[in-house]
This record gives C-alpha cells, structure tokens and sequence, in this order.
C-alpha cells in the first residue's frame, strides 16, 4: 500500500499545474497550489500516507456531511426533507437559480451551499454558538482529534466576502425554508466552513461512516445506521456538487469535496480515505486529487459498481 501511494503521488503532482485555488474567500488564495497529499485509514488501526499529507486546509464543504448527519440525528427525516431536497443539481455549488423555480423553494440538496445553510438551521441548538458546538464536537468525535479548532483568519474572510451565501440564505428565509436568525445561521456556516483540519481528521470520519456510522479505534456507535446510509448516498449522487455523476463513473465511492482542496471517500466496509491538493478546477473539485483517487481507485478496484 506504502508502495503504491508514493507512485500515486508521483504520478498525479503535474495535475496541480492545471488547477487554481480558490481566491473568492481571500484567504483561502494563500494556500499552496502545488500541495498533494493522501491519508488512508483501514478498519485494523493500519494508517497509510503519503505527499503532503501534513498540509493543513479548511475543511469548507466536506463539513456539509457532518452537519447534514447531525441535522438527521437532531431533527429526524421527515423534518430535513421537508427543507431540503436529496437530488443532485446540475449547477455550480453556489447557485441560486432553482431556489425560486422550485415550487417548495427548498435547496435541491445538503451539499450545495444553499442545502448546507439550510440544515445549519436546523442543527440542535438555541443559537448559533451552540449549533456550532454541535456540529464541531461531532467533528472532533469522528475524527477521535479534541484539537480541531477553526481558522479565524479564513472565518473572517468568508464572512467578510460571503455576499452570495448571505444571498441565499435571504432567500431561505423570505420563502420559509430558514426558520432561524439569518446572520446567525450564516455565522455557524461560516465557522463551521473554516474548521481547519488535515488529512488524518478527514480521513478518520470517513473511516467511521465507511464502517457504518460506528468508529473502528473503539467500536463506539457515532452515527445512526440509517442516518449514515442518508448521508452514503447523498455524498455519492451529489457530493462533487455538478461533477458527481462524472466522479462517480471513474472512481465510484461515495465522496465529498470541498474548496480548500479536500477530498473525503468513503470506501464502504473497507476504508476511510482523504486527500488535499488546493488546485481546483472550474467546478470547485481538487484536480490532482481527482486524478489520484481515480488511480487509486482503479488499482485497488474500489468503485462500488
Ligand atoms: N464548495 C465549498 O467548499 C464552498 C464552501 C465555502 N465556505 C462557501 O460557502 O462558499
């Protein structure tokens, strides 16, 4: 395996060349764009990683699978999916256009930005604060890491800058769908966006909801078995935002990404995988770690299909 991720990164770094990382956070535009790096944790305590996998980046939209379980644990099915929907969308992560053509108005799913305010709202909680502490103690639960903080500096850009979210969740809340406080709910998303991590965090949480929703180091229950499912299947059909069904075809786990460059793969029954590398292409995806989960997915035949 050790073997086999050194050629991964050898092979895949040229990609970075072809990526951006993301500058409409400002922060975020500090990262380094020639980072790649890989942590695999299995079911038998075994971790494997390799390139830059020290690399620190925000966690950004891979938290929207932590706050979308937490938001099922807290409200139930029902409640969820009466405010947000669990069909992929076709546009960019960050649109808006089928908030008003949707007769319900509701997100088309969790993991756009729009879903993502949306299940914030719902988080247990009587403020922001502590749906923040929710969320970020289900983090630091799955990836078995008390010392998982947030970034104030990207917090405070996003905040600053984060106009279309604040747009959208507008939206929300003129058309129902958002109950809460809007500058609230946009603050915890805007926390929870900026909750920096490294490799080893995210790929212990997939490893947990890989080995359905119960963490391997201690055989301790983290996730409701049919919430976990929930959660599988959505990252599946909709975690790549508009490339999912691409993603899907040439590495086949359910996934989730994020614009700090981050990749989180589920590979059922058998590991939790996370990769980073902050060249992004057009549609919000880590190029070089695209292509090094593909590699990898294809010579350990991981796709689910
Ligand atoms: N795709 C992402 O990772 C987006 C998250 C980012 N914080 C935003 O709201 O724009």
């Amino acid at each position: 395996m050790q073997e086999l991720l050194e050629t991964v990164i050898e092979n895949n770094r040229i990609w970075t060349k072809e990526g951006k990382v993301a500058t409409y956070i400002p922060e975020l535009a500090k990262a380094n764009p020639d980072a790649l790096g890989i942590y695999i944790v299995d079911f038998q305590g075994n971790s494997f990683y390799e390139g830059d996998y020290e690399t620190k980046f925000t966690i950004q939209s891979v938290s929207k699978v932590i706050t979308l379980i937490c938001a099922l644990i807290d409200r139930g099915k029902e409640k969820v999916f009466s405010k947000v929907g669990s069909e992929p969308s076709s546009d960019s992560f960050n649109s808006m256009v089928k908030l008003e053509t949707r007769d319900s108005h509701t997100p088309l799913n969790p993991f756009i930005n729009a879903g993502a305010i949306v299940t914030t709202s719902l988080v247990s909680g009587d403020n922001g604060i502590e749906k923040f502490d929710r969320v970020h103690a289900m983090m630091k639960k799955m990836a078995d890491n008390d010392a998982i903080q947030v970034n104030y500096d990207v917090y405070k850009s996003e905040k600053l800058t984060g106009n279309t979210n604040r747009a959208i969740a507008y939206y929300l809340k003129g058309a129902e769908v958002i109950e809460r406080d809007v500058e609230d709910v946009l603050d915890t998303y805007f926390k929870l966006c900026s909750i920096e991590v490294t490799v080893k965090d995210v790929s212990m949480m997939a490893s947990v909801i890989a080995n359905g929703g119960v963490a391997p180091w201690s055989n301790e229950r983290l996730i409701p078995k049919d919430v976990n499912q929930i959660a599988q299947a959505i990252m599946m059909t909709c975690g790549l935002y508009n490339a999912s069904g691409e993603y899907a075809v040439k590495i086949g786990v359910p996934s989730k990404s994020g614009v700090g460059g981050c990749i989180m793969a589920v590979v059922p029954k058998k590991m939790g995988i996370a990769v980073v590398g902050p060249a992004l292409d057009e549609r919000g995806n880590s190029v070089a770690g695209t292509k090094a989960l593909e590699e990898l997915s294809q010579k350990l035949e991981l796709s689910i299909f």
